[in-house]
Parts: C-alpha cells; sequence; structure tokens
C-alpha cells in the first residue's frame, strides 16, 4: 500500500496535457495486433491497464513495441490469426482488457485463462460469457462468471443479433470484436447509446460496419472474415483524466487551467455538461479533430457550483467520472441528487458505496441510495478533511479523494495511491505542477 495525505493546495493554475485515452489506446493496440503490417500510436496512455493489453496481444502472437514517450509500434498477425496463449493472460486491474480480450478469443481457434487482481476478480464476467457463448465459445469460470476463467473459442463462431440488457461499452465491443472473425453480419442492438470508439476505429481499420438509428435504438452490424489494414493514429486526450483536473479548478478558489487536447466525443463529454450546469466555466478552445475524435483545449475557472438533480440519461457518457462529480457536488451550494447509477456498483469498486464513505470520512455529508448518492454541498466552504480513505484498489476513488484533499481545511488520508497507476500514472506530478 502506498499511504498518502492530500493537503489543502492551490490557486491552481497553469498549462497540462493529461495522457491518451484509455479506451482508444487498448483498442488501438488489439485491432493493430489484428491488422497485417506496421500500425503506429502516438500518444498511446502508458497505465498499467493498457500494458496488460499490450503483454496480452504479445502472447497471442503480435510485435507490440514501445518506440518512444507514448509512440507505439504494432505488427499484427491478421484476423483469425491469434495465437495460442502459453500462460494465464494477466490482466491486473483492467475490465476493459478482459471483456474485449474474450471478445477476440471466443472466435480464434485458441483457449485463454484470464487472471487478474483481487478487484478484478470480483467483477461479473457474465455479462460477456452470456453473448459469446452464444456464438458458440465454451467457458469455465469461478464463482458465477467470475475471473480466473477460461475461454474456448469456436471456428467457425455464429453470428448473433443481440440487445445489450445493460448499457456497457465494454460488451458491445466484445461482441463486435468477436464478429470480427465470424462468418456473416453479426449485430449489436443498444438501447442506450455508450462510448463508439469501437466502431469507430473498426471502421478506421477497413472493417465494413454500420450503424443505423431504428426506433431510437442504435443497430451496429459488423461484416465478419473481415481484413483490416494498419493504421496511424494519434491519440487524443482522455477526458476521464482531465475531469479530476477540471473539478479541481472549479473547486479551489483562485484556480484558471487550461487542459489541452481533451478528447470530446459525445458519448464520453457528460461531464463538462453536467458541471456547466451546475455553474462551471469551462471553455472550449481550438475545437478540432484528432485520430477521428472531436478534440479541444479546456480552459476551466473556479467558479461557484450549484447543487442539481443529474438526469440518469446522461450516465453512459460519463460513468467513470461520478466519484469526481461527487466532489464537485460536496463544495456546491446546495443539493445534488443521482440515479440509475447501478453500473457504478460493479466498477473496480462499488463506486456509490466507497464514494459515500470516502466523502463522509473527509466531512461531507451524502446519503447512499440504492442506485445513486444525494450530496449537500458546502457553498464553497472547504471540506473538514480527515480519513483515512478507503480506495479499495480503485483508481478513480484515489484521485477524486485527492482532489477532495486539495480543497479541504486539513487534508484527506487516501490509504493507497498505487492504482492511480493502472489510468493515470502522471497524475500526481501533474497534480503538483498546478498547485505550484
Ligand atoms: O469500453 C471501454 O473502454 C470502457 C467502458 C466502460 O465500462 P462498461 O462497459 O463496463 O460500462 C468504462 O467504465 C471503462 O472505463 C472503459
Ligand atoms: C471502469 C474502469 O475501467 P475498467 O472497466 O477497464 O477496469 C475505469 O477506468 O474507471
Amino acid at each position: 500500500m502506498r499511504p498518502r495525505r492530500f493537503l489543502p493546495a492551490g490557486p491552481l493554475k497553469g498549462t497540462i496535457r493529461v495522457p491518451g485515452d484509455k479506451s482508444i489506446s487498448h483498442r488501438s493496440i488489439m485491432l493493430g495486433a489484428l491488422a497485417v503490417g506496421e500500425t503506429r500510436v502516438t500518444g498511446l496512455l502508458e497505465g498499467e491497464d493498457v500494458l496488460a493489453t499490450a503483454a496480452a496481444m504479445r502472447a497471442m502472437g503480435a510485435s507490440v513495441e514501445r518506440i518512444g514517450e507514448g509512440e507505439w509500434s504494432v505488427h499484427g498477425v491478421g484476423v483469425g490469426a491469434l495465437l495460442q496463449p502459453q500462460a494465464p493472460l494477466d490482466m491486473g486491474n483492467s475490465g476493459t482488457s478482459t471483456r474485449l480480450l474474450m471478445g477476440l478469443v471466443a472466435s480464434h481457434p485458441i483457449s485463454a485463462t484470464f487472471v487478474g487482481d483481487a478487484s478484478l476478480s470480483k467483477r461479473p464476467m457474465g455479462r460477456v460469457i452470456d453473448p459469446l457463448s452464444q456464438m458458440g465459445a465454451a467457458f469455465e469460470a469461478s464463482d458465477g462468471g467470475r475471473l480466473p476463467l477460461t475461454v474456448r473459442g469456436a471456428l467457425p463462431g455464429v453470428p448473433i443479433e443481440y440487445r445489450l440488457p445493460v448499457a456497457s461499452a465494454q460488451v458491445k465491443s466484445a461482441i463486435l470484436l468477436a464478429g470480427l472473425n465470424t462468418p456473416g453480419i453479426t449485430t449489436v442492438i443498444e438501447p442506450v447509446p455508450t462510448r463508439d470508439h469501437s466502431e469507430r476505429m473498426l471502421r478506421g481499420f477497413g472493417a465494413e460496419l454500420t450503424v443505423e438509428a431504428v426506433n431510437g435504438e442504435r443497430v451496429i452490424r459488423i461484416r465478419g472474415e473481415a481484413e483490416l489494414k494498419p493504421q496511424v493514429i494519434e491519440v487524443p486526450g482522455d477526458p476521464s483524466s482531465a475531469a479530476f483536473f477540471i473539478v479541481a479548478a472549479l473547486i479551489v478558489p483562485g484556480s484558471e487551467v487550461l487542459i489541452e487536447n481533451v478528447g470530446l466525443n459525445p458519448t464520453r463529454a457528460g461531464i463538462v455538461e453536467v458541471l456547466r450546469l451546475m455553474g462551471g466555466s469551462i471553455e472550449e478552445v481550438n475545437r478540432r479533430e484528432v485520430g477521428g475524435e472531436p478534440v479541444a483545449d479546456l480552459l476551466v475557472k473556479h467558479s461557484p457550483l450549484k447543487g442539481i438533480e443529474v438526469d440518469p440519461a446522461v450516465a453512459p457518457s460519463m460513468i467513470d467520472e461520478f466519484p469526481v462529480l461527487f466532489v464537485a457536488a460536496a463544495l456546491a451550494e446546495g443539493t445534488t441528487v443521482t440515479s440509475g447509477l447501478d453500473e457504478l456498483r460493479v466498477k473496480e469498486s462499488d463506486r456509490l458505496s466507497a464514494m459515500a464513505a470516502a466523502l463522509t470520512a473527509a466531512g461531507a455529508q451524502v446519503t447512499e441510495t440504492a442506485d445513486g448518492l444525494t450530496v449537500v454541498g458546502t457553498a464553497g466552504d472547504p471540506l473538514p478533511g480527515g480519513g483515512p480513505v478507503t480506495t479499495h484498489l480503485d483508481h478513480r476513488i484515489a484521485m477524486a479523494m485527492a482532489i477532495a484533499g486539495i480543497a479541504s481545511r486539513d487534508g484527506v488520508d487516501v490509504d493507497d495511491t498505487r492504482p492511480i497507476a493502472t489510468s493515470f500514472p502522471v497524475f500526481e506530478a501533474l497534480l503538483e505542477s498546478l498547485a505550484g
């Protein structure tokens, strides 16, 4: 464990760049590993989760090499040609690596065993086992669909039409990736849109993929036995990482921070919308496109925030940002009410109960409900502070409470900062640079 007390600091001033988007980084390595020839990636997130994906793709035959900072070269094997890994694939803390790779293995004539840390080993995999079993793959899983688990791929796989029972980009992506090496058309129906990086990137690599809106649902079809062409990919900055500094700048008096190169794909940008509704000053400068994704620099200034009722419909587009939104709510004037957040209970930790406990330990007024939190804010007064708060191997809890600490009177003790390296290894360095 690496404990740390995050002390009051600020005002936060300066310009930063957050590392590459985690979702896009995973996908660029996976698809690069399936394209014959060299895929070049710049701005890759070099966090532990993405490195777990890189190691797994190597274990299945691809060459995945680091050329320089964030710069990677991937030589793929071709769709259908993944090799049998010789040892269990260690997914560490990463749900995205696990679920998407289960999809890839499911339609290859190989088997793979997935293992992970204590947090990942508690997370539900039944949501991908169900559709991938329909496609012909066989599974042996622990404890009703948890890691360690073994997938035996089916060749040929069976193309399915599957309506997602949960709003999950990981489940959608697992099916689409399995569909890549399945004859015919695999169809995923999304009643609620989730992040669409897989669709964008599969198309970019030359897969035949269509998206149609039918009765308010997204119908995604992919033609299998695809041939992917290697690409040059520039990964935009991760909005989920930027969110910690957006909230920090909004709640620490006197702050003004420019965050450059932030991905603003509409399926990811819910946090910006919600913080603006709360009164946050977040200005988009220099809107442009990077790697097929909308991007802007964000100029964020300290703002008095108001509590609001957060529309549950926005949840999928900010699913990883709720921990830090709860921190913003704790400093706002009035009450913030959230609901429809059952999915937060099956992330790296149960993020509703973990954040309720953590914020309460830091002196905030929080009530946990079945599917959300209700937070009564301080109207801009610093939180008293305290702790220790328990991160439960969850990077987002650690970083959200670090931000709560800098906006507190006495500081906040975080029991373990190690998980931060899974998604945002330079988080503490950037925080220090802004706090002067
Ligand atoms: O597809 C992805 O890259 C991700 C999807 C989301 O998970 P779910 O699909 O479980 O909602 C998100 O929480 C995760 O950090 C990354
Ligand atoms: C939920 C997350 O990641 P994953 O599912 O990949 O572990 C996250 O990064 O907040």
